[in-house]
């Protein structure tokens, strides 16, 4: 095997056959390569049979691209080599020997949906009300227990004294030993108890560290307690461990990743050769600099030296829209652009957003534009649950035969209505050629429908009912606001308080802005209108399932990955970096660390976006830049933004020392104004009542509610609309709610 292709370190690192080995580098400077090239040194000059060799990843989209690596070095993979995901690894190895604590080896594997099903199971054996504890949030504490590998025993020991855990340690004993009686496993369980099964084994986990002489891991600084150990317990005996990692590539924290593991792993593996990877063979020079300004404000990092020998390449792309649309077409007029001048194809190009919401201005006008596209890890918009959810409840408004959307909705949320119930009244329907909203009314007749059921069958025909009377009169934007409000929606997604469910409340916000642009550009914008145009789009999307198109990833999605051209969008204040990291400077690093991998995926060209007005939480306003704009080395963007959105702005003040980088407020030559001065919608807007100034930003205090962002101001000056951090976005008066201003 030609090991020349390599540089001097990288090659040495890989001809490293024996002992614990670290390669630390910066993104882009050929880590993934050098594991793969040290598994393909092992066979082919070393002669280590491929079944004595483990290699572990975070994603199947990663273990597949480092098999397909290493085949097109020495033919191959076979599956002696065992390379995959942690979870894939754990599989195989309880598939063997599961009896060993207790289960068979046909165990089920229980995923999310299996675990809410078991945990009402619980909640009820309990008493415990899901309307109080979303179920959703003692899944997410159970995963976060087993993360930190704390059993039920261990969390019990530590919590004892704690009377507010007693309820939950109560759930998590019952909700273990009813996975046990399941035969069941889920996903966090897979990595536990093959620790366990290790751990009370010896004779199993001799059997192991023998046959794994060589262990792999990529994107190391990304591993959690519970993978740690796992690995630590794998390595003990041979201790030929070979990881690859990035600490300012660590953005997996809210899973409890642990960023000491990369750090300390000469302490836990004494002896260890650390190599340093410093030429990046991925980005142009241009591209590595502006990470390397944004990347060097995280206080407690080492300071690593990236460099390339690619020129500097063109300059950074910068943009400031009038708002979301204007942005998104911005992104896509640039495309069609290149795909005109140069030979680049549609997959070439990658659109990387903070959140999943954002994706959906930017489906808009790829489909206007007839582009094919794909979103990565993630659903389109309009395939996504909620918004089909909402869809569906249109649908029905306009059109009481809809069968299809009533099965969609009628239990959702839910309504005590099941299969059973369902089926009686399709058969007292085969009768009367009525569909299913219209058999309600005739509920008497069918027989054998619990009282809870009927409660809920009428309830939900009165709503459809309600809105279909509004049918002719109202604006789509009114019957929408009434239907969520009905469903009481948004509330019961907050009430979750998961990422999942921030995600959806997003969604639902964004749905309510494409309803604003329909009214806008329509002469009569009535539902129907909507709901045809609407479902134009959706059967555009089947049409585009082609190998080619455009991507869209979150950026947790891109992590590893490579594109020749990159658009980072929706730099703005709140959205990127997350409103969760106003208060929290850890949270904000692990966010500038999210900022750093988006920029070092781009290979020849980068584009960095933000809007000056974005509808968010419902509402069109004002945005200010986000920090990690100003961070930017501001002598290598180009300005591309029109001449009356050429920005000037008074830039909020820090609430925090490192909220705005020292750097960025000395920058001379900023695009973002300099701190003097207010202009239009940002002007702060005095509340009339109090002395205290209430503007978009501000933070509060709520004698009930607690902490919480000010995210609009009313006319008045005195309606705010706060986003709290315990309940989520309420509307507050300034002269009558127990509030004040923290700064
Ligand atoms: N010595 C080299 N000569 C030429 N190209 C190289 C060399 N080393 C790496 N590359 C190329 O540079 C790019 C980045 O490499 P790779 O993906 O392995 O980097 P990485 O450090 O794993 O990046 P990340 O931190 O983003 O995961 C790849 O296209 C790879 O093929
Ligand atoms: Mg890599």
């Amino acid at each position: 095997m030609d090991l020349s292709i390599l540089n001097d370190v990288q090659r040495k690192a890989v001809e490293v056959v024996d002992g614990p080995i670290l390669v630390v580098a910066g993104a882009g400077s050929g880590k993934t390569r050098v594991l793969t090239h040290r598994i393909a040194n092992l066979i082919e000059n070393h002669d280590i049979f491929p079944s004595g060799i483990m290699a572990i990843t975070f994603t199947n989209k990663a273990a597949n691209e480092m098999k397909t690596r290493i085949g097109s070095l020495i033919g191959p993979v076979t599956s002696q080599m065992w390379v995959g995901t942690f979870h894939s690894i754990c599989v195989r190895i309880l598939r063997r020997d599961a009896d060993r604590i207790g289960y068979t080896s046909d165990f089920v594997i229980y995923d999310t949906q299996d675990q809410k099903a078991l945990l009402k199971a619980c909640y009820k054996e309990l008493n415990i009300d899901d309307k109080q504890t979303p179920l959703k949030t003692s899944q997410f504490k159970i995963s976060a227990a087993k993360n930190d590998m704390l059993t039920p025993e261990l969390y019990d020991m530590q919590n004892a004294s704690d009377y507010r855990e007693k309820g939950f340690i109560k759930l998590y004993y019952l909700y273990q030993a009813k996975l046990k009686q399941n035969q069941a496993m889920d996903f966090d369980d897979l990595m536990l108890k093959t620790i366990e099964l290790f751990k009370q084994n010896q004779d199993v986990l001799s059997y192991y560290q023998n046959k794994f002489k060589y262990i792999h891991v990529d994107e190391y600084q990304d591993t959690n307690r519970a993978q740690y150990t796992l690995i630590q317990y794998l390595a003990a005996k041979n201790r030929n461990l070979f990881v690859v990692g990035d600490a300012d590539q660590s953005i997996y924290k809210w899973r409890g990743a642990d960023i000491r593991n990369i750090r300390e792993f000469e302490e836990d593996f004494p002896g260890a050769q650390i190599f340093k990877l410093e030429q990046n063979y991925r980005s142009k020079k241009n591209i590595l600099d502006l990470a390397n300004s944004v990347i060097v404000n995280n206080p407690n990092r080492r300071d690593k030296s990236l460099w390339t020998d690619q020129d500097s390449g063109e300059k950074i792309g910068y943009f400031r829209g009038y708002d979301e649309k204007d942005e998104a077409k911005f992104v896509i007029e640039r495309i069609r652009t290149f795909i005109r001048e140069k030979e680049y194809k549609l997959s070439d190009f990658a659109i990387l957003y903070r959140t999943n919401a954002q994706s959906r201005s930017f489906e808009d006008q790829l489909m206007l534009n007839a582009m094919a596209y794909k979103v990565i890890g993630g659903l389109k918009f309009y395939e996504r649950k909620e918004i089909k959810d909402l869809l569906a409840y249109m649908k029905l408004v306009v059109n009481p035969n809809d069968d299809v959307s009533f099965i969609r909705v009628i239990n959702e949320p839910k309504r005590s209505i099941g299969g059973k119930t369902i089926e009686k009244i399709q058969a007292f329907q085969s009768k009367t050629e009525l569909s299913l909203l219209e058999s309600i009314p005739h509920l008497s007749q069918i027989e054998g429908i619990g009282a809870k059921a009927q409660k809920g069958l009428v309830e939900f025909y009165e709503l459809i009912m309600g809105l279909k009377a509004k049918l002719d009169t109202a604006f789509v934007s009114q019957i929408y606001d009434e239907l969520l409000e009905k469903l009481n929606i948004i509330s019961l997604y907050e009430l979750e308080r998961s990422i999942e469910a921030d995600a959806r409340i997003d969604n639902i916000y964004e749905f309510k802005t494409v309803i604003e642009e329909f009214e806008k550009r329509s002469e009569s914008p009535n539902l129907r209108d909507f709901l045809a145009e609407t479902s134009l789009r959706s059967d555009q999307d089947n049409i585009e399932e082609q190998e080619d198109g455009v991507l869209l990833m979150t950026l947790h999605a891109s992590k590893g990955l490579e594109f020749p051209v990159v658009f980072l969008v929706g730099l703005e204040d709140n959205l990127f970096p997350s409103f969760r990291a106003m208060d929290d400077p850890e949270e904000l690093e692990e966010e500038r660390r999210l900022c750093y991998v988006g920029i070092t995926r781009a290979e020849e060209r980068l584009f960095v976006t933000h809007a000056r007005n974005r509808n968010q939480y419902g509402r069109f306003e004002p945005r200010h830049p986000s920090p990690f704009l100003r961070e930017m080395d501001q002598s290598i963007l180009e300005n591309l933004s029109d001449q009356n959105e050429m920005p000037s702005f008074d830039p909020p003040k820090p609430k925090k020392e490192n909220y705005f980088s020292k750097n960025a407020l000395k920058s001379k030559q900023s695009f973002f104004g300099k701190a003097s001065g207010t202009q239009g919608n940002t002007t702060p807007v005095a509340s009339a009542s109090q002395s205290a100034t209430y503007f978009a930003g501000a933070k509060v205090n709520h004698k009930v509610f607690g902490m919480g962002l000010v995210i609009s101001v009313g006319a008045d000056g005195e309606m705010l609309t706060i986003a709290f951090d315990s309940c989520g976005i309420k509307k507050i008066h300034s002269g009558l709610a127990p509030i004040r201003r923290v700064d």
